[in-house]
């Protein structure tokens, strides 16, 4: 079984191998977080299993891990598309992601949704997943692995449903670009972790905004703490998301 994963600050990443390792301890682990992740492409087998995570953005899958998980292909093979939100909505992004992944080869035979830390509001799911999303994945991950052994038994799996309008929501990004600190010593670390190259290797302090995504995993890994986003623009999203945000939301399984 593989792991692919595109997961800029790290929840996305703990989401998949929750249930990924409960499916199976031994998978292989595929990072879609860097310009060099799937070099070369990788063809699997009707007889392998992929378990794709990515972080809902604006409600859509950004757009830069779709065009990674390009790079992998399948031959009818069963698929679990995993969507991990702050605890907003994942409005279209499982329904986008499962119907990426069938259009290169692969059978949903499962969805998930669930919950990480806002990545941007770290004041919504803080700390998640937590023990009790822990606790309710792994309980979907058995279920996921009952259905899987039917499959490999011949069992031909009825196509699921999940959320998800078709025609998906607009995204145009948010106007959040963080920036270097005095405290930037240039190290590098965020330049060589940026998932789209929008840091200069030569010149980290910069930030080309064209291509930064907000991800904020510059923020994650800078070692210095030098990297920063506006705390008024970030204070005022968290005020302007409130009511959308504060009430815990509960990790979803599609089957
Ligand atoms: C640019 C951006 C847009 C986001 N949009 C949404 C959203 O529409 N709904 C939501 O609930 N969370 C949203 N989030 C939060 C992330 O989906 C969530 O924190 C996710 O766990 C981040 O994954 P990571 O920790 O692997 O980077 C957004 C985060 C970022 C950076």
């Amino acid at each position: 079984m593989y792991i692919a994963h595109f997961s800029p600050t790290g929840g996305t990443r703990r989401a998949a191998e929750i249930i990924g390792r409960a499916l199976d301890p031994q998978a292989t682990e595929i990072d879609l977080s860097t310009p060099k992740s799937v070099a070369t492409p990788l063809d699997l087998s009707h007889d392998e299993v992929l378990l794709v995570a990515i972080p809902v953005y604006g409600g859509r899958v950004p757009a830069i891990a779709l065009e990674r998980l390009k790079r992998i292909t399948g031959h009818d093979t069963p698929a679990i598309p995993v969507v991990v939100y702050g605890n907003r909505d994942y409005d279209d992004a499982l329904l986008e992601l499962k119907t990426a992944l069938e259009a290169t080869g692969f059978r949903s035979i499962a969805g998930v949704a669930c919950i990480a830390e806002h990545s941007i509001m770290r004041v919504y799911a803080t700390g998640r997943p937590d023990e009790a999303d822990k606790h309710l994945l792994t309980q979907f991950a058995a279920r996921i692995a009952d259905k899987l052994d039917a499959v490999k038994s011949g069992t031909v799996p009825a196509p699921i449903e999940v959320k998800g309008n078709p025609q998906y929501k607009p995204y145009n990004g948010v106007p959040l670009k963080p920036h270097a600190s005095r405290a930037c010593n240039r190290c590098g670390t965020c330049a060589a972790l940026c998932p789209v190259g929008a840091i200069p290797l030569d010149n980290p302090s910069k930030t080309d905004t064209s291509k930064c995504i907000s991800c904020m995993r510059c923020i994650a890994v800078c070692p210095q703490q030098a990297r920063k986003v506006s705390k008024l623009k970030v204070a005022l999203s968290i005020r302007m998301l409130k009511k959308a945000c504060e009430s815990r939301k509960e990790p979803e399984l599609f089957i």
